[in-house]
């Protein structure tokens, strides 16, 4: 398709976006109208802690971009941090229907956004604990900005990063740096997410990040869009049909043990220590 057809698309999609993000405004999308490339914005105030209801904008939001063969996006926060991860809250004393829809959906994510045809960059501008780094894991770029701390803490929470989260690190940093970071809940800082290869940029602000990630969206104009994204197919299929054939698994494990009382005692910790910290 022309870049002005295409153009003319985006915008389409951008009108519908902003639309739905005026209803919503979870995710704000922003369409470039040069290049085509999308700036997805997360806003869900205050840490973008991962809510069904911001879970299911995102998903949205990617079966949008999806449609309408998006030309790139870049994800990126409003706030300070990146994102919390998921919410602490929904798992905690949780709604057993709510709890599965949350976990369905952020399964649904992490499909869309890992298999994902168009080019996906994660501008991460703050702090990307736990979830928040799982969503940059599944981008295929990540560029960060300095003072920041990112990795699977899930240890840390007294709770287990399940099989596919840490496939996506493996994926990125191998097995033995993905068994460390895991098995003590590291949080890397800026310099040591980018020596270890869990980020591939440091940038100064997230002006300059967006820069560089419409830079290397825009390394692929002169490669064929379907050649890249079955490359891509190629590298990530195997991951994204283990995942997909143990969703259900995953789902009963996942609400068994929040159930567990051990779970919950050492969630109703952690959001407490949270928020003693917030009142110091
Ligand atoms: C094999 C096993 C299979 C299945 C297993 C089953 C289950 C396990 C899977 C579970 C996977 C979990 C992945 C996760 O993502 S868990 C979440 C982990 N997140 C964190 O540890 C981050 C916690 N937050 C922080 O460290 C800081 O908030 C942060 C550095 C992000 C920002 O710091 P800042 O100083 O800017 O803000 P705060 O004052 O700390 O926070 C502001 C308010 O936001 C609340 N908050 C923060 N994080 C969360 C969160 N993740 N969920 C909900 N709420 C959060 C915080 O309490 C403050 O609230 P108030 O006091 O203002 O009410």
């Amino acid at each position: 398709m022309a870049l002005s057809q295409h153009l003319s698309k985006s915008r389409q999609f951008l009108a519908i976006a902003r639309n739905y993000s005026a209803a919503a405004s979870l995710v704000n999308v922003e369409v470039n109208d040069k290049s085509g490339v999308a700036v997805v914005t997360l806003q869900r105030p205050p840490v973008n802690s991962l809510n069904l209801e911001l879970l299911t904008e995102i998903k949205q939001t990617l079966t949008g971009l999806e449609k309408n063969k998006s030309r790139g996006a870049i994800i990126t926060s409003a706030f300070k941090t990146f994102s919390a991860g998921l919410d602490i809250l929904e798992m905690y004393k949780p709604n057993p229907d709510r709890a599965k829809e949350f976990w369905t959906t952020l399964q649904d994510v992490w499909i869309s956004l890992y298999s994902a045809q168009f080019p996906t960059v994660a501008l991460i501008n703050g702090p990307a604990p736990a979830g928040g780094c799982l969503l940059s894991l599944c981008c295929e770029y990540r560029i960060m900005v300095p003072k920041a701390v990112i990795g699977l803490n899930e240890t840390q929470l007294g709770i287990v990063a399940p099989s596919w989260f840490a496939a996506s690190m493996e994926n990125v940093i191998g097995k033995r740096q993905t068994e460390l970071a895991l098995t003590t809940g590291k949080l890397f800082t800026t310099d040591e997410a980018l020596k270890v290869g869990l980020i591939d940029e440091v940038v100064q602000t997230k002006e300059e990040g967006l820069e560089k990630a419409q830079g290397f969206i825009g390394s692929f104009a002169r490669i064929s869009p379907f050649a890249r994204s079955l490359s891509k197919q190629t590298v990530r299929g195997g991951t994204i049909r283990s995942m997909v054939k143990g969703r259900e698994a995953d789902l009963q494990l996942f609400l068994a043990t929040i159930q567990q009382d051990q779970v919950q005692k050492g969630l109703g910790l952690y959001i407490e220590a949270l928020k003693k910290k917030q009142a110091a």
